[in-house]
């Protein structure tokens, strides 16, 4: 089942959570709606399933119009946050509920409720746990349940609102996973809201990023990661430098590195903002002859295989660190310790014109 956002507005009141958004979700796909907290993620998942009305605009399932359609109309299951499971019902009746208040002639017997609602609890693998109450079970378990009582009334969609907010960082983690192993086993389209990058980027099919109301970015999480189309959403998902920069007839220049930016061949002395991430940023004990930036480490700090650094540059009133990762090999290469003076180099940058923050080039530090 596809489903077509067309330019959806909503105001509460004066304000606006939803500002001409439009957007595909492709039939089986997996989506993330990702932004910070405000940004309309809820309230776009709530439009698409018919818990809230827009104020224009249209959602089409499957090519047809379902804006007049009432939620329950839509075939969609939900998972919030908070496990919204029957405390006085066992985990069997959880997921057995919305199949047993269906009118007489549309409820399957008993028995084919009863196999259902068995295969539901062995594909969430908690068949064992069919005779408990919700109380008797984990965090993690309960969302589980959640699901399987969601996937019970077999949806043509499958909408999750931070499903696994709530949950401890391990936990989330391996829901994940899961997560994207139980949508591929069922060819379902499932719409996602989160504001954690991590979990967006590595569940998603494709990435939708929001920001005050719209759509700042629709991506693969690498298009979106790799190739951010706005200082947004290079801020938003994951680290990020800032040097301030200037442009001039397709050369840019950060500090006295100048660069090639072709495709500012028109700028005219003009201000820019060059984003750099911290993996693409090059370290060298001594100067090898070639425009570098001077910097002094002021703190180091191992995680894993990586290495990350935090400098100051030498010559800069803004003393803003500047997050630099290098692998544990390089690490051990240079010798580094706090207080040592190092020459860096971008080795990938975006530059984005103060001015007009809509355009950015990938450029190649020269
Ligand atoms: N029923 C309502 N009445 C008034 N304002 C609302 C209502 N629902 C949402 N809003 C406002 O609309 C904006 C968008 O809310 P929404 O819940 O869609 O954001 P979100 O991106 O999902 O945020 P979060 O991650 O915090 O849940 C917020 O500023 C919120 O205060």
């Amino acid at each position: 089942m596809s489903i077509e956002v067309i330019s959806l507005s909503k105001q509460f009141g004066t304000f606006t959570a939803l500002h001409n958004v439009s957007l595909q979700v492709h039939s089986g796909e997996l989506l993330a709606l990702l932004g910070p907290s405000g940004s309309g993620k809820t309230t776009l998942l709530r439009v698409i399933a018919g818990l809230e009305t827009a104020d224009s605009g249209q959602v089409l399932f499957h090519g047809e119009d379902a804006t007049d359609q009432h939620v329950r109309e839509r075939q969609v299951g939900f998972v919030f946050q908070h496990y919204a499971l029957f405390r006085n019902m066992t985990i069997f009746e959880n997921v057995a509920f919305g199949l047993n208040v269906r009118p007489k002639k549309f409820r399957p017997t008993q028995q084919e409720i009863r196999d259902r609602v068995m295969k539901l609890l062995h594909l969430v693998q908690l068949d064992w746990l069919a005779d408990r109450y919700p109380h008797q079970l984990s965090g993690g378990q309960r969302q589980r349940i959640a699901l399987a009582r969601a996937l019970a009334v077999e949806p043509k969609v499958l909408l999750l609102d931070e499903p696994f907010g709530a949950l401890d960082a391990k936990v989330r983690k391996e829901l994940r996973s899961w997560l994207r192993r139980l949508h591929d086993d069922m060819h379902i389209t499932s719409v996602f809201v989160t504001h954690d990058q991590e979990e967006a980027l590595e569940v998603a099919d494709r990435v939708v990023v929001m920001n005050e109301g719209k759509i700042e970015q629709i991506g693969t999480p690498d298009e979106v990661y790799e190739q951010p189309s706005s200082p947004f959403v290079y801020e938003f998902l994951g680290n990020v430098n800032l040097f301030h920069s200037r442009l001039h007839h397709g050369r840019a220049w950060i500090g006295d590195i100048e660069v090639a930016a072709p495709e500012h061949a028109d700028a005219n002395e003009l201000a820019a903002i060059a984003y750099v991430r911290p993996h693409e940023i090059e370290v060298e004990r001594a100067y090898k002859g070639e425009a570098a930036m001077a910097a002094r480490v002021i703190h180091v700090l191992s995680v894993g295989p990586i290495v990350r650094l935090e400098l100051v540059r030498n010559n800069d009133e803004d003393k803003t660190p500047i997050q630099v990762e290098i692998s544990k090999e390089r690490f051990r290469e240079l010798q580094l310790t706090k207080g040592d003076e190092v020459f860096i180099k971008p080795r990938r940058l975006d530059l984005f014109p103060s001015q007009k923050n809509s355009a950015n080039n990938t450029v190649q530090a020269t």
